[in-house]
Protein backbone atom coordinates (compact mmCIF):
# COMPACT_ATOMS: atom_id res chain seq x y z
CA UNK A 1 0.00 0.00 0.00
CA UNK A 2 3.22 2.34 0.50
CA UNK A 3 5.16 3.19 -2.51
CA UNK A 4 9.18 3.96 -1.72
CA UNK A 5 8.44 8.09 -2.49
CA UNK A 6 8.61 9.76 0.99
CA UNK A 7 6.93 12.60 0.72
CA UNK A 8 6.04 13.75 3.84
CA UNK A 9 4.96 12.91 7.54
CA UNK A 10 8.24 13.27 9.11
CA UNK A 11 8.88 10.78 12.20
CA UNK A 12 4.82 10.67 12.78
CA UNK A 13 3.72 7.01 12.29
CA UNK A 14 0.49 7.83 11.08
CA UNK A 15 -0.23 11.43 9.44
CA UNK A 16 -3.41 12.69 7.77
CA UNK A 17 -3.65 15.74 5.97
CA UNK A 18 -7.15 17.60 5.03
CA UNK A 19 -9.17 14.49 4.35
CA UNK A 20 -12.40 14.62 2.88
CA UNK A 21 -14.62 11.62 1.80
CA UNK A 22 -18.16 12.11 0.39
CA UNK A 23 -20.47 9.09 -0.60
CA UNK A 24 -23.09 10.77 -2.81
CA UNK A 25 -24.17 13.74 -1.43
CA UNK A 26 -23.24 13.11 2.47
CA UNK A 27 -19.83 14.02 4.18
CA UNK A 28 -18.75 11.29 6.25
CA UNK A 29 -15.39 12.49 7.04
CA UNK A 30 -14.55 16.82 6.46
CA UNK A 31 -11.17 17.94 5.94
CA UNK A 32 -9.75 15.71 8.70
CA UNK A 33 -6.16 16.64 10.12
CA UNK A 34 -4.67 14.34 12.26
CA UNK A 35 -1.17 12.98 13.26
CA UNK A 36 -0.45 9.56 15.35
CA UNK A 37 2.94 9.34 17.18
CA UNK A 38 5.56 6.47 16.97
CA UNK A 39 5.32 4.08 19.45
CA UNK A 40 1.82 5.14 21.29
CA UNK A 41 -1.50 3.80 21.83
CA UNK A 42 -3.95 6.43 20.10
CA UNK A 43 -7.24 6.32 20.13
CA UNK A 44 -9.63 7.45 17.39
CA UNK A 45 -13.09 8.86 19.08
CA UNK A 46 -16.02 9.70 18.01
CA UNK A 47 -19.98 8.99 18.49
CA UNK A 48 -21.97 6.93 16.29
CA UNK A 49 -21.56 8.12 12.18
CA UNK A 50 -18.95 10.47 13.31
CA UNK A 51 -16.26 8.97 9.97
CA UNK A 52 -14.07 6.96 12.47
CA UNK A 53 -14.18 3.68 10.11
CA UNK A 54 -14.42 5.67 6.71
CA UNK A 55 -11.10 7.72 7.96
CA UNK A 56 -9.67 4.48 8.77
CA UNK A 57 -10.28 3.00 6.13
CA UNK A 58 -8.80 5.44 4.04
CA UNK A 59 -5.68 5.63 6.35
CA UNK A 60 -5.14 1.60 5.22
CA UNK A 61 -6.16 1.90 2.08
CA UNK A 62 -8.96 0.65 1.59
CA UNK A 63 -10.70 3.48 0.85
CA UNK A 64 -9.95 6.44 -1.93
CA UNK A 65 -10.14 9.77 -0.23
CA UNK A 66 -12.65 12.69 -2.13
CA UNK A 67 -9.76 14.99 -0.80
CA UNK A 68 -6.75 14.76 1.10
CA UNK A 69 -3.69 12.56 1.94
CA UNK A 70 -3.18 10.03 4.68
CA UNK A 71 0.87 8.95 4.85
CA UNK A 72 1.94 5.96 6.67
CA UNK A 73 5.62 6.39 8.30
CA UNK A 74 6.19 9.42 5.51
CA UNK A 75 5.00 7.09 2.54
CA UNK A 76 1.61 8.62 0.52
CA UNK A 77 -1.19 5.77 1.30
CA UNK A 78 -2.02 3.97 -2.14
CA UNK A 79 -4.55 1.17 -2.34
CA UNK A 80 -2.83 -1.60 -3.23
CA UNK A 81 -2.09 -4.20 -0.53
CA UNK A 82 -0.55 -2.90 2.78
CA UNK A 83 2.64 -4.96 3.65
CA UNK A 84 2.18 -7.39 6.76
CA UNK A 85 5.13 -5.97 8.63
CA UNK A 86 4.50 -2.34 8.51
CA UNK A 87 0.61 -2.30 9.11
CA UNK A 88 -1.90 -4.74 10.87
CA UNK A 89 -5.54 -4.00 9.85
CA UNK A 90 -8.85 -5.33 11.76
CA UNK A 91 -11.83 -3.64 10.44
CA UNK A 92 -14.99 -5.42 10.60
CA UNK A 93 -16.29 -7.39 8.27
CA UNK A 94 -13.14 -9.42 8.54
CA UNK A 95 -13.65 -11.04 5.32
CA UNK A 96 -13.72 -14.99 6.65
CA UNK A 97 -15.94 -16.92 4.70
CA UNK A 98 -18.50 -18.58 7.01
CA UNK A 99 -17.58 -21.79 6.43
CA UNK A 100 -13.80 -21.85 6.72
CA UNK A 101 -12.29 -22.48 10.31
CA UNK A 102 -10.33 -19.67 11.89
CA UNK A 103 -6.98 -20.94 10.95
CA UNK A 104 -7.52 -21.90 7.62
CA UNK A 105 -8.61 -17.96 6.97
CA UNK A 106 -5.62 -17.15 8.72
CA UNK A 107 -3.52 -20.03 6.81
CA UNK A 108 -4.14 -18.30 3.26
CA UNK A 109 -3.80 -14.67 4.64
CA UNK A 110 -0.23 -15.63 5.87
CA UNK A 111 0.16 -17.56 2.14
CA UNK A 112 -0.60 -14.29 0.66
CA UNK A 113 1.30 -11.69 2.70
CA UNK A 114 4.39 -14.37 2.14
CA UNK A 115 4.54 -14.84 6.05
CA UNK A 116 5.34 -18.76 7.51
CA UNK A 117 2.67 -21.05 8.30
CA UNK A 118 4.23 -20.96 11.76
CA UNK A 119 3.02 -17.72 12.31
CA UNK A 120 -0.25 -18.73 12.46
CA UNK A 121 0.05 -20.91 15.19
CA UNK A 122 1.57 -18.14 17.54
CA UNK A 123 -0.97 -15.24 16.54
CA UNK A 124 -3.47 -18.04 17.05
CA UNK A 125 -1.98 -18.39 20.95
CA UNK A 126 -1.48 -14.89 21.31
CA UNK A 127 -5.12 -14.09 20.79
CA UNK A 128 -6.04 -17.23 22.88
CA UNK A 129 -8.05 -18.72 19.98
CA UNK A 130 -5.56 -21.84 19.42
CA UNK A 131 -9.03 -24.15 20.35
CA UNK A 132 -12.01 -22.25 18.36
CA UNK A 133 -9.43 -22.07 15.25
CA UNK A 134 -10.57 -25.48 14.73
CA UNK A 135 -14.61 -24.29 14.13
CA UNK A 136 -16.27 -22.71 11.44
CA UNK A 137 -15.84 -18.84 11.52
CA UNK A 138 -20.04 -18.70 11.20
CA UNK A 139 -20.09 -20.19 14.42
CA UNK A 140 -18.16 -17.52 15.98
CA UNK A 141 -19.28 -14.89 18.36
CA UNK A 142 -18.55 -11.39 18.15
CA UNK A 143 -15.87 -11.59 20.88
CA UNK A 144 -14.34 -14.70 18.89
CA UNK A 145 -14.63 -12.89 15.34
CA UNK A 146 -13.13 -9.66 16.76
CA UNK A 147 -10.08 -11.65 17.96
CA UNK A 148 -9.66 -13.86 14.84
CA UNK A 149 -9.28 -9.64 13.34
CA UNK A 150 -6.78 -9.06 15.61
CA UNK A 151 -4.78 -12.49 14.69
CA UNK A 152 -5.06 -11.62 11.34
CA UNK A 153 -3.92 -7.96 12.07
CA UNK A 154 -0.73 -9.57 13.92
CA UNK A 155 0.26 -12.11 11.23
CA UNK A 156 3.00 -9.92 9.86
CA UNK A 157 3.97 -8.87 13.62
CA UNK A 158 3.41 -5.41 12.46
CA UNK A 159 5.02 -1.98 13.55
CA UNK A 160 1.58 -0.68 13.21
CA UNK A 161 -1.62 -1.53 14.13
CA UNK A 162 -5.14 -0.04 13.22
CA UNK A 163 -7.93 -1.43 14.78
CA UNK A 164 -11.43 -0.68 14.17
CA UNK A 165 -13.73 -0.86 17.76
CA UNK A 166 -11.62 -3.98 18.58
CA UNK A 167 -13.66 -3.70 22.58
CA UNK A 168 -16.89 -4.67 20.74
CA UNK A 169 -18.48 -7.83 21.63
CA UNK A 170 -15.39 -8.46 24.54
CA UNK A 171 -16.19 -9.24 27.81
CA UNK A 172 -14.71 -7.48 30.73
CA UNK A 173 -11.65 -10.04 30.90
CA UNK A 174 -11.00 -9.43 26.98
CA UNK A 175 -11.12 -6.21 27.23
CA UNK A 176 -8.08 -6.02 30.17
CA UNK A 177 -6.80 -8.62 28.02
CA UNK A 178 -6.78 -6.56 24.82
CA UNK A 179 -5.30 -3.58 26.47
CA UNK A 180 -1.97 -5.68 28.51
CA UNK A 181 -1.40 -6.64 24.50
CA UNK A 182 -1.78 -3.30 23.12
CA UNK A 183 0.33 -1.59 26.22
CA UNK A 184 3.09 -4.45 25.55
CA UNK A 185 3.08 -3.47 21.93
CA UNK A 186 3.68 0.14 22.91
CA UNK A 187 6.05 -0.90 25.39
CA UNK A 188 8.01 -2.19 22.76
CA UNK A 189 8.03 0.22 20.12
CA UNK A 190 4.96 -0.12 17.95
CA UNK A 191 2.31 1.92 17.31
CA UNK A 192 -1.39 1.36 18.27
CA UNK A 193 -4.36 3.61 16.21
CA UNK A 194 -7.91 2.55 17.94
CA UNK A 195 -11.02 3.42 17.07
CA UNK A 196 -13.89 3.39 19.55
CA UNK A 197 -17.19 5.64 20.94
CA UNK A 198 -16.82 5.27 24.71
CA UNK A 199 -14.28 7.69 25.36
CA UNK A 200 -13.69 6.41 28.95
CA UNK A 201 -13.80 2.91 28.80
CA UNK A 202 -10.45 3.21 26.83
CA UNK A 203 -8.96 5.81 28.97
CA UNK A 204 -6.55 2.73 30.59
CA UNK A 205 -5.53 1.65 26.81
CA UNK A 206 -4.69 5.08 25.17
CA UNK A 207 -2.10 7.57 25.29
CA UNK A 208 -3.24 10.13 23.03
CA UNK A 209 -6.82 10.70 21.89
CA UNK A 210 -8.24 12.31 18.76
CA UNK A 211 -11.86 13.34 18.60
CA UNK A 212 -13.94 13.41 15.67
CA UNK A 213 -17.68 14.53 15.22
CA UNK A 214 -19.60 15.01 12.07
CA UNK A 215 -16.15 14.01 10.51
CA UNK A 216 -14.41 17.06 11.76
CA UNK A 217 -11.71 17.02 14.14
CA UNK A 218 -12.50 18.26 17.70
CA UNK A 219 -9.71 17.59 19.83
CA UNK A 220 -5.89 16.07 19.32
CA UNK A 221 -3.94 15.35 22.30
CA UNK A 222 -2.88 13.62 25.02
CA UNK A 223 -5.47 11.71 27.61
CA UNK A 224 -3.77 13.31 30.50
CA UNK A 225 -4.57 17.00 29.29
CA UNK A 226 -8.24 15.75 28.69
CA UNK A 227 -8.69 14.39 32.18
CA UNK A 228 -7.58 17.62 33.55
CA UNK A 229 -9.94 19.56 31.27
CA UNK A 230 -12.88 18.41 33.14
CA UNK A 231 -14.23 21.10 34.72
CA UNK A 232 -15.84 20.49 38.46
CA UNK A 233 -19.70 20.42 38.41
CA UNK A 234 -21.78 21.04 41.46
CA UNK A 235 -25.01 19.01 41.96
CA UNK A 236 -26.94 20.48 44.69
CA UNK A 237 -30.45 19.41 45.84
CA UNK A 238 -33.30 22.05 46.99
CA UNK A 239 -36.80 22.77 47.04
CA UNK A 240 -35.94 26.79 45.41
CA UNK A 241 -33.93 25.15 42.47
CA UNK A 242 -35.32 28.34 40.39
CA UNK A 243 -34.29 31.05 42.47
CA UNK A 244 -31.20 29.39 43.28
CA UNK A 245 -30.89 29.12 39.35
CA UNK A 246 -31.27 32.43 39.23
CA UNK A 247 -28.65 34.09 41.40
CA UNK A 248 -25.89 31.77 39.90
CA UNK A 249 -26.52 32.72 36.78
CA UNK A 250 -26.02 36.42 38.18
CA UNK A 251 -23.21 35.57 39.80
CA UNK A 252 -21.22 34.76 36.70
CA UNK A 253 -21.79 30.55 36.60
CA UNK A 254 -24.27 28.25 34.51
CA UNK A 255 -27.42 26.18 35.84
CA UNK A 256 -29.78 23.93 34.78
CA UNK A 257 -32.07 21.75 36.79
CA UNK A 258 -30.78 17.91 36.93
CA UNK A 259 -33.50 15.22 37.29
CA UNK A 260 -30.99 13.02 38.68
CA UNK A 261 -30.74 15.22 41.57
CA UNK A 262 -34.03 14.90 42.58
CA UNK A 263 -35.24 18.29 41.13
CA UNK A 264 -31.97 19.98 42.04
CA UNK A 265 -29.49 22.07 40.36
CA UNK A 266 -26.32 20.78 38.18
CA UNK A 267 -23.92 24.09 38.16
CA UNK A 268 -21.04 24.98 35.97
CA UNK A 269 -18.61 27.86 36.87
CA UNK A 270 -18.64 28.39 40.29
CA UNK A 271 -17.48 25.83 43.17
CA UNK A 272 -19.57 24.53 45.85
CA UNK A 273 -18.83 27.24 48.47
CA UNK A 274 -19.76 29.74 45.95
CA UNK A 275 -22.78 28.02 46.03
CA UNK A 276 -23.49 27.59 49.47
CA UNK A 277 -22.73 31.21 49.87
CA UNK A 278 -25.01 32.24 47.43
CA UNK A 279 -27.76 30.16 48.74
CA UNK A 280 -26.99 31.55 52.16
CA UNK A 281 -26.92 35.11 51.53
CA UNK A 282 -30.90 34.56 49.98
CA UNK A 283 -31.82 32.42 52.86
CA UNK A 284 -32.69 29.43 50.74
CA UNK A 285 -31.94 25.74 52.38
CA UNK A 286 -29.03 23.29 50.55
CA UNK A 287 -30.02 19.99 51.09
CA UNK A 288 -27.25 18.41 49.62
CA UNK A 289 -23.94 19.94 47.64
CA UNK A 290 -21.79 17.41 45.44
CA UNK A 291 -18.61 18.71 43.62
CA UNK A 292 -17.43 16.17 41.42
CA UNK A 293 -14.64 16.58 39.03
CA UNK A 294 -16.37 15.95 35.19
CA UNK A 295 -15.22 12.29 34.03
CA UNK A 296 -13.92 11.77 31.01
CA UNK A 297 -17.45 10.78 29.12
CA UNK A 298 -18.78 14.39 30.01
CA UNK A 299 -15.86 16.02 28.58
CA UNK A 300 -16.39 13.90 25.30
CA UNK A 301 -19.93 14.95 25.27
CA UNK A 302 -19.02 18.63 25.85
CA UNK A 303 -16.87 18.15 22.54
CA UNK A 304 -19.07 16.05 20.41
CA UNK A 305 -22.74 17.12 21.90
CA UNK A 306 -23.21 14.02 23.17
CA UNK A 307 -25.54 12.26 20.77
CA UNK A 308 -25.10 8.78 18.75
CA UNK A 309 -26.56 9.66 15.14
N1 LIG B 1 -20.14 3.02 1.87
C1 LIG B 1 -20.89 4.04 2.31
N2 LIG B 1 -21.85 4.57 1.51
C2 LIG B 1 -22.60 5.61 1.93
N3 LIG B 1 -22.49 6.19 3.14
C3 LIG B 1 -21.56 5.71 3.97
C4 LIG B 1 -20.71 4.60 3.61
N4 LIG B 1 -19.88 4.35 4.65
C5 LIG B 1 -20.19 5.24 5.62
N5 LIG B 1 -21.19 6.05 5.22
C6 LIG B 1 -21.78 7.15 6.00
O1 LIG B 1 -20.73 7.97 6.47
C7 LIG B 1 -20.97 8.40 7.80
C8 LIG B 1 -19.82 7.99 8.69
O2 LIG B 1 -19.85 6.58 8.84
P1 LIG B 1 -18.70 5.77 9.59
O3 LIG B 1 -19.08 4.32 9.56
O4 LIG B 1 -17.38 6.13 9.04
O5 LIG B 1 -18.83 6.35 11.08
P2 LIG B 1 -18.28 5.73 12.43
O6 LIG B 1 -17.79 6.88 13.23
O7 LIG B 1 -17.32 4.63 12.17
O8 LIG B 1 -19.60 5.18 13.09
P3 LIG B 1 -19.85 3.83 13.96
O9 LIG B 1 -19.26 4.09 15.32
O10 LIG B 1 -21.34 3.79 14.01
O11 LIG B 1 -19.25 2.69 13.22
C9 LIG B 1 -22.31 7.81 8.21
O12 LIG B 1 -23.30 8.79 8.00
C10 LIG B 1 -22.48 6.65 7.26
O13 LIG B 1 -23.84 6.40 7.04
Amino acid sequence: MTSSRTVAGGSAAIRVEGLTKRYGRGTAVDDLSFTVGPGRVTGFFGPNGAGKTTALKVVVGLARPTAGRAFVRGTPVTTSRPDARLLGVAIEPCGAHPGRTGRAHLLSLAALAGLPRRRVGEVLELVGLEEAAKGRVGKYSMGMRQRLGLAAALLGDPEILVLDEPVNGLDPQGIRWLRTLLRERAANGGTVLLSSHMLGEAAQTVDDVIVIDRGRLVHEGAIRDLERSGESVVVVRTTEAERLSKLVVAAGGRAERDDDAGGGLRVEGLDAAEVARLAHRDGILLEEVVQRTASLEDVFFGLTGGADR
